[in-house]
Formats: C-alpha cells, sequence, structure tokens
C-alpha cells in the first residue's frame, strides 16, 4: 500500500506556518474566504517564500472569480488550488491552463450524486471529498465514508471532513486504491486558524505506520 499524502489545511500564522511545516506535509492550505474562520486575511508572502518547495502551497477558494484566483497564485506563488463552491468545469480548465493543480471539493451527504464527478474527470488533478455543510468547509463533522462505495471514479482524491487522531484504525482499513491524501484541520487546532504542531507530529507518525494493528497506545 502506497503512503498517504498529508495536507494540513487552514493555516494562518506565521509562526504556526513555519512549525507546521517541519513536519513536511505535502499540502499546505490557506483559507481565501473571508466568512472562514480560518480566513488568511494577512498572510505573510514572505513567511510562504520560506517553506520548502516539496510541500505545495495551496490557496482555498468558494465561488471566487477566475482573476481573484490567478490574482492569488501570483501574488502567493501558489502550487495548487482547492475549489470549494460550486465552480463549474470551464473554471477549472481555464485556471488548469495555467498550470496549477486542481483540487475540486465537494461536499458529500446521502443525496450527493457521484456523476456529477464526470464533468471534472479531465478538468481536474484531484477530488477532494468534504462534509456537505452550509459553512463549504472546516466543520469538523466527518461524512458517512461508506458513501464513497458509490464513487466510480479512479481519480485519485483527498478525504477531508473531521478527520482526528481517532480515525486512524478507520483510514488504514478503508483500503481504497484511489485514497491519495488526507485533509486534516479544525481537530487539530487550539483555535481556528492555529495548528496544534504536537498532535499533528502523531498523526502524521502513526497514520503510515502500515501495520493497521501496530501499537499506537500514545494516540
Ligand atoms: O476550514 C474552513 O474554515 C473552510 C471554510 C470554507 C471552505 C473551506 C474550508 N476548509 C477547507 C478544508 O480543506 C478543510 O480542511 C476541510 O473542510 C475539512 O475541515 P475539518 O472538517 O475541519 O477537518
Amino acid at each position: 500500500m502506497s503512503e498517504y499524502k498529508l495536507k494540513v489545511c487552514g493555516m494562518k500564522d506565521p509562526g504556526n506556518i513555519l512549525e507546521v511545516a517541519s513536519l513536511n506535509p505535502a499540502y499546505m492550505g490557506f483559507i481565501f474566504y473571508p466568512p472562514s474562520k480560518r480566513f488568511a486575511r494577512e498572510l505573510d508572502q514572505a513567511v510562504l517564500q520560506q517553506l520548502p518547495p516539496e510541500i505545495k502551497k495551496t490557496g482555498v477558494f468558494v465561488n471566487a472569480s477566475q482573476q481573484e484566483i490567478e490574482d492569488k497564485i501570483k501574488a502567493f506563488r501558489l502550487d495548487a488550488v482547492q475549489l470549494h463552491g460550486a465552480e463549474t468545469p470551464d473554471i477549472c480548465k481555464a485556471l488548469r491552463t495555467g498550470g496549477i493543480e486542481i483540487i475540486k471539493a465537494f461536499g458529500i451527504d446521502e443525496h450527493f450524486d457521484f456523476h456529477i464527478l464526470e464533468g471534472y474527470e479531465d478538468c481536474t488533478d484531484y477530488f477532494l471529498f468534504d462534509t456537505k455543510t452550509k459553512g463549504h468547509g472546516g466543520s469538523g463533522k466527518a461524512f458517512d465514508w461508506g458513501l464513497l462505495r458509490k464513487n466510480v471514479s479512479g481519480k485519485k482524491y483527498f478525504l477531508s471532513g473531521g478527520i482526528d487522531l481517532p480515525d486512524i484504525r478507520e483510514i488504514q482499513q478503508l483500503g481504497d486504491p484511489s485514497l491519495y491524501a488526507l485533509d486534516l484541520n479544525s481537530r487539530f487546532e487550539t483555535e481556528p486558524g492555529l495548528k496544534d504542531p504536537e498532535k499533528l507530529r502523531l498523526f502524521f507518525k502513526h497514520i503510515n505506520n502500515n501495520a493497521a494493528n501496530a501499537a499506537t497506545e500514545d494516540i
């Protein structure tokens, strides 16, 4: 089994960004959505440029205009964008032309029609499955992962929504070859936008320990 990539989302504090970067997540997410408690209002461009190039700087948007997204890509030298609203395949395609990685997020509940994904197959790099909420993300709530059995797309996806330390074993047992990355956010916070590096360190340490029955007493 290959290792899960890890994404830490909702970063905004300069010191905290650098602390979390020392754990080497594959992705770090910055939220450019003003209503979010994690809105990166005064994100420090200089701090982002200190991040190792292996960490993909990911801008998270909800129904932003193409111009706004492109401005942020340029200003913060983003590697990826994560689109959390009702963005169309056309906007995904237009943004991707610029060479940026496109992660299209979908809110999942029992009513989600997985056929919607068909329109996004050719214009995105990854899907992200999050819990359906009015707030678009960062709810701290998990959806029923059993619903993913209805996903017939072979595209790699990020699993998101309320992931926490006690979920490690269940995630290891999902055994889905399309599951590419895990998105961590509010369950690893001491306050909105501020991550607990020690709690993240524990998750990082145990999640890719492939022996599903490995000792996890320190969790
Ligand atoms: O985190 C937010 O506040 C947020 C608000 C609006 C759109 C997206 C948002 N977060 C995007 C993420 O990738 C989160 O990590 C994802 O929603 C899961 O968050 P959580 O349920 O807190 O683990």
